[in-house]
């Protein structure tokens, strides 16, 4: 028995076992929930149901957040195997390589910032939209990931860093707009962790070990770390928790690296 035990969960975002979403599989699994999870491309299918097998599920949906009909499809889909939804992860993220490396302005294109606040910022509030009839009159919750570069300058960062901040802001709008009805809405803004999408940052492998050195807990976050407090948030444990953004990134956020 968990305190999740007897809750649907939607995880979107899983794509190795290094995905933050895994680790948020995982620790909801063990917390008792049920999950559900999608994937993007058919030739992620397999592996997708494979980890999906790991914790005990075969509701693998495709849901490709660029295209309206697949978010659409996914919710029908996931309607005939559930009648209602209490949790929604979502931990998805994408920039066209040139918008995340080197000058930020050089870096800069109309194309590059579309596409990253289409993927990484709108798809939170258009998911949360589509699961709305499913999440409805079950007092769950929304969640998604978000990262320092919203906040501050991060090198490299650059126009996820914009997309970031969107993202924030649509987790206080979503609060707004849910919670009349019961449905909480959050993120983790979560320290880096070498996963396939931080491994487009260029010279990720630097933040990772800066962070190391000055945060207060001199680490760095694991997707264990991140999973449990996601577990938390979307659990009746958080049931007065909305529109936070809870840092989970050894305390870096707090200090003035150097003046620590
Ligand atoms: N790794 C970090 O350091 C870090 C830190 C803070 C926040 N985050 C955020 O965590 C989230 C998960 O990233 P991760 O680090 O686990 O990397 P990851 O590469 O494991 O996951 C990124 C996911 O985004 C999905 N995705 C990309 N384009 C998509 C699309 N069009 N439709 C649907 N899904 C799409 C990918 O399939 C993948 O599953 C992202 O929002 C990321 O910005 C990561």
């Amino acid at each position: 028995m968990g305190f999740l035990n007897g809750k649907r969960i939607l995880v979107t975002g899983v794509l190795s076992n290094r995905s933050i979403a895994y680790g948020i599989a995982r620790a909801c699994h063990q917390q008792g929930a049920q999950l559900a999870f999608t994937y993007v491309g058919d030739r992620f299918k397999d592996r997708v149901s494979e980890f999906a097998g790991e914790f005990g599920s075969n509701i693998v949906l495709p849901c490709d957040v660029a295209d309206d009909a697949q978010i659409e499809a996914t919710f029908s889909a996931l309607q005939s195997s559930w009648d209602g939804l209490d949790g929604l992860v979502h931990s998805i993220g994408f920039a066209p390589r040139e918008a995340i490396a080197g000058d930020f302005l050089e870096g800069l294109s109309r194309e590059g910032f579309r596409v990253a606040h289409d993927i990484s910022a709108y798809s939170f509030p258009a998911l949360a939209k589509a699961a709305l009839p499913l999440l409805k009159g079950r007092n769950g919750s929304v969640l998604t990931l978000t990262y320092l570069g919203s906040e501050k300058v991060v090198p490299n960062y650059n126009t996820m860093g914009l997309a970031k901040a969107s993202l924030e802001a649509s987790v206080r709008y979503l609060a707004s707009a849910l919670g009349p009805l019961g449905i909480r809405a959050n993120a983790i803004s979560a320290g880096p962790i070498k996963t396939l999408a931080a491994s487009g940052i260029k010279d990720f492998s630097s933040i990772l070990k800066f962070v190391e050195a000055h945060a207060p807990l001199r680490r760095n976050v694991t997707i264990e770390d991140v999973g449990n407090v996601a577990a938390f948030l979307l659990s009746d444990l958080a049931a007065g928790i909305t529109g936070e953004i809870t840092h989970v990134d050894a305390g870096f956020s707090t200090v003035t690296p150097g003046m620590e």
